[in-house]
């Protein structure tokens, strides 16, 4: 069997560059082509090591186009992100996607672009934040109170994080699921800090968005009812936790032919 060809946007990102590593790695896979555009016409050995050597970065996503991948990875931004996808939809590359930061109204038209083509995207690819997830879901219709705090590195662009958004509509859709009420709304009347109090998604779900130097990403969610709370907590220390999902959605989108959101499809163990 030949390896499959894969391409990278944002190969010389925290994300793209480990991916870019282990797409070097992994046997099975060759990477054709590697787009960021401060890279564009540089010797990708120089950064990747001398399994890359001679693979020149690429600008766009049209050059990468013309290599003719047959799945390409993205982790760059979204905004230019779903532009490079709807250019993939329209040449019939299947993708998967780790940005986060799109909007509902470009999800809702990644959805309509990739009919009939392969395209994971998910908000995380880390076995640990996925059984976050589902942890939380669990929990959701035992407990009167909720509340999220995320915490990842200063160089992050979009807040709060994906992977918050997704747990939080998770928590509000296994407690409707389950019948059970909206959470306690709290009793701050004398708001002495504008913030303080973290951000409201899903009618009744806070986040706490922390940016610190050091840090790379984490997730904690923490239930309350009387006399008790219950927390989870998932910590990826280094970019590689990402990997291992990421090349489990690239085996799996070529035989899809819709957008898929999330990897815990397969997963197994439903
Ligand atoms: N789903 C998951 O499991 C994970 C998702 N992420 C998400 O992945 C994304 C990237 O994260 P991270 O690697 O930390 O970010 P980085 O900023 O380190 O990497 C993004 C890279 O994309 C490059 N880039 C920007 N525009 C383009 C473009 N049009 N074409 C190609 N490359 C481009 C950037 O270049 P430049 O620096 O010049 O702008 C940069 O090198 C974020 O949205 C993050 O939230 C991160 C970790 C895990
Ligand atoms: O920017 C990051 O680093 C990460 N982004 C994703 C998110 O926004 O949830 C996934 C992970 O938390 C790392």
């Amino acid at each position: 069997m030949t390896d499959m060809r894969i391409g990278v946007l944002g190969a010389g990102g925290k994300v793209g560059s480990s991916v870019c590593r282990a797409i070097l790695e992994e046997p099975g896979y060759e990477l054709v082509a590697a787009v960021d555009p401060k890279l564009a016409g540089i010797d990708l050995g120089q950064m990747l090591g001398r399994n890359a050597a001679g693979l020149i970065a690429r600008r766009d996503v049209e050059a990468l186009i013309s290599e003719a991948p047959e799945v390409v990875i993205d982790f760059t931004e979204a905004r230019a992100s779903f532009h490079n996808l709807l250019k993939l939809a329209q040449a019939q590359i299947p993708a998967v996607v780790g940005t986060t930061g799109f909007t509902d109204d470009e999800m809702r038209r990644l959805g309509e672009a990739f009919e009939g083509v392969g395209c994971v995207i998910a908000s995380n690819f880390s076995i640990g934040a996925i059984l976050m997830m589902r942890c939380a879901a669990m929990c959701a219709p035992f407990f009167e109170s909720v509340e999220i705090v995320e915490a990842h590195h200063d160089q992050k662009v979009d807040a709060p994080s994906g992977t918050s958004l997704e747990t939080a509509m998770r928590i509000t859709d296994a407690r409707r699921v389950a019948n059970q009420p909206g959470f306690l709304q709290d009793r701050t009347s004398n708001l002495k800090v504008e913030g303080a109090r973290g951000g409201v998604v899903d009618g009744d779900v806070r986040i706490h968005s922390l940016r610190l130097r050091g840090a790379v990403a984490h997730h904690e969610v923490i239930f309350g009812t009387a006399s008790q709370t219950l927390t989870i907590r998932h910590d990826s220390h280094d970019r590689s936790s990402f990997v291992p999902g990421v090349l489990l959605a690239v085996d799996r989108v070529t035989g899809l032919d819709r957008l898929v959101v999330g990897i815990d499809g397969f997963l197994g163990q439903d």
